[in-house]
């Protein structure tokens, strides 16, 4: 499994943070798996991926497989994901899930006030044509690495309503969720949401970790759709 937990690199606390110099995962469920990363990123990192985004963002004013998103959003194509600080981000995500040539491009997506992201599965549905098409081309979306990029005035937290989480943007951490439980099947519990931008703008960059598929995707195709 990508999972691992425990390792020398990194140890999971069910407590209050305490600030430490490794990767800390902070349990806030078990089922679904959901872990707050603190100060993953720093602020370099935060500007970085801002920087390269703001430019090109497009409005995702779109409902699309009922997922109502009202954001800014931009997909980094092929080659500029391979720029240093990106690579290095990947880098710290290696401890904890697999990233390979199967994953989706890093998504960016801007919030202003008022906009948001309705409740919604990351997972690919199997039982649909379009989902099952997916899986083939980019593997299952095992899990979801989401970063914040700045702090958020008021609302714009990422809540899963199945379970009652509900994770604050704080500059710089990350949450990662898993949308398979262990045996490898969709969990519906997994279902989250951006909830609207009260005041201020939310900054946030996505990773999803899709399960390996050994084939020859034409990597510059668009990216799927939620
Ligand atoms: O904005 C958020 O906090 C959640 C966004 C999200 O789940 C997505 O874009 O898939
Ligand atoms: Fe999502």
């Amino acid at each position: 499994m990508m999972m691992m937990l425990g390792n020398d690199d990194t140890e999971v606390v069910k407590e209050k943070c305490v600030k430490v110099d490794k990767p800390t995962l902070i349990e806030l469920s078990q089922k679904p798996r959901i872990y707050r990363i603190p100060n993953f990123l720093n602020d370099e990192e935060c500007q970085h991926l801002i920087d390269s985004a703001k430019n090109k963002l497009r409005p995702c004013n779109e409902i699309s497989s009922g997922v109502h998103r009202s954001g800014w959003g931009l997909f980094m194509k092929e080659g500029e994901e391979d720029h240093p600080t990106t690579q290095n981000v990947f880098n710290k995500m290696k401890p904890f899930v697999n990233i390979t040539d199967s994953c989706e491009v890093m998504q960016v997506i801007r919030y202003n006030p008022g906009e948001q992201t309705s409740s919604h599965y990351d997972y690919f549905n199997p039982l649909t044509s379009n989902g099952s098409m997916k899986i083939g081309l980019y593997g299952q979306r095992i899990c979801t690495i989401l970063m914040y990029l700045c702090d958020v005035e008021e609302g714009g937290e990422t809540t899963f309503p199945e379970v009652g989480v509900k994770v604050k943007p704080i500059k710089g951490d990350a949450v990662l969720f898993y949308n398979c439980t262990p045996n490898g099947e969709v969990d519906p519990l997994s279902l989250h949401q951006g909830d609207p931008v009260l005041k201020g703008t939310k900054w946030i960059a996505i990773k999803l970790i899709n399960q390996k598929v050994n084939n020859n995707k034409d990597q510059s195709t668009n990216p799927p759709s939620q």
